[in-house]
């Protein structure tokens, strides 16, 4: 007779992006392994806290409650926006499937196009990467620090005290608010965020078994670009609050890697490309952003350190 084995566990935050994202995923796994998953809803300080994410100074806000209850042997694994996970390594737990990426892009929700608001609108943003390519294509517009879950920044736009907000492509469809994208930013005018778009399958480190069985649901193409991205923003020594964009597009057995540093005021960026081999990513990422260094970005990102 033979055993069913137990669901996995699979704990996610409980906000409506997080829980539908970590659902999709679970779906996929279930579709080609056959093993049944289990949700568990963790609540973690960056979704309790009313603090400014670029003041928290730290990164993994979101994350480190999930790591926590991996190590504890709560969960088997967890589902991060790629975006939200440190650079540094947690020598606890690994990455065992990246899934192909969704939209990289930024979008702006909002009733008309960037270009058609008029001189003065209130865009509502907490990045300082948005803020600063922002400031490149729109100098005279109000760039509007703001903060909650995408519902709550979609309705300053709803309620009139904001003439739009940028927000992930990608999160905005995992919540089915597509309809209310006013315009998609072009990769050339706004880099986006190392990793955006990318989920992280994560399980502790000691799971052997685990870490293969969720390996069904890598994509290797969208490792090695976001490996590439990441690579840039770990050696430029930088958090996800940094003015950093970064993209990797995937050319067969090449990955074409952009980055930019961008002062928040917008005046000023450093912006390179590069391209190479797609088996040696984080080579790819770490010469680039020697490269950035070499012509000041360092001294770009410096200036808004504080
Ligand atoms: N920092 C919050 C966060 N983390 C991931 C996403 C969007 C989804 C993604 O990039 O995968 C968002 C919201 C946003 O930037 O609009």
């Amino acid at each position: 007779m033979s055993s069913v084995p137990p669901p996995l566990r699979l704990g996610t935050r409980r906000s409506v992006m997080a829980t539908t994202q970590s659902g999709l995923v679970a779906e996929r796994f279930t579709e080609l392994t056959g093993r049944a998953v289990e949700m568990v809803g963790v609540t973690t300080f960056g979704d309790v806290t009313r603090a400014d994410l670029t003041q928290l100074g730290g990164t993994g806000v979101f994350v480190s409650a999930l790591r926590d209850k991996l190590i504890e042997g709560e969960i088997d694994f967890a589902v991060h926006s790629l975006k939200d996970l440190p650079t540094t390594p947690d020598p606890r737990v690994v990455i065992a499937a990246i899934p192909p990426r969704d939209d990289p892009r930024d979008a702006l929700v909002g009733p008309v196009k960037l270009a058609d608001l008029p001189s003065g609108a209130k865009i509502g943003t907490g990045s300082p990467r948005r803020i600063a390519q922002l400031r490149m294509l729109r100098p005279d517009l109000e760039y509007v620090p703001i903060r909650g879950n995408a519902d709550t920044r979609i309705g300053k736009v709803a309620s009139g005290e904001l003439q739009g907000v940028v927000l992930a492509a990608a999160g905005l469809g995992r919540l089915g608010r597509e309809a209310e994208i006013a315009q998609i930013f072009e990769i050339e005018e706004m880099l986006p965020a190392p990793g955006q778009g990318a989920l992280a399958v994560e399980c502790r480190a000691d799971r052997a078994d685990l870490v293969e069985l969720l390996g069904v649901l890598d994509d290797p193409r969208t490792r090695a670009a976001v490996t590439a991205e990441r690579a840039v923003l770990n050696a430029l020594e930088a958090g996800c609050a940094a003015p950093v964009g970064a993209y990797s597009a995937d050319r067969g057995h090449d990955l074409i890697l952009t980055a930019a540093v961008v002062a928040v005021d917008g005046r000023r960026a450093v912006r390179k490309s590069t391209a190479g081999a797609s088996s040696a990513p984080t080579d790819l990422g770490r010469d680039l952003a020697a490269e950035m260094i070499a012509e000041g970005a360092g001294t770009l990102m410096g200036e808004q350190a504080h």
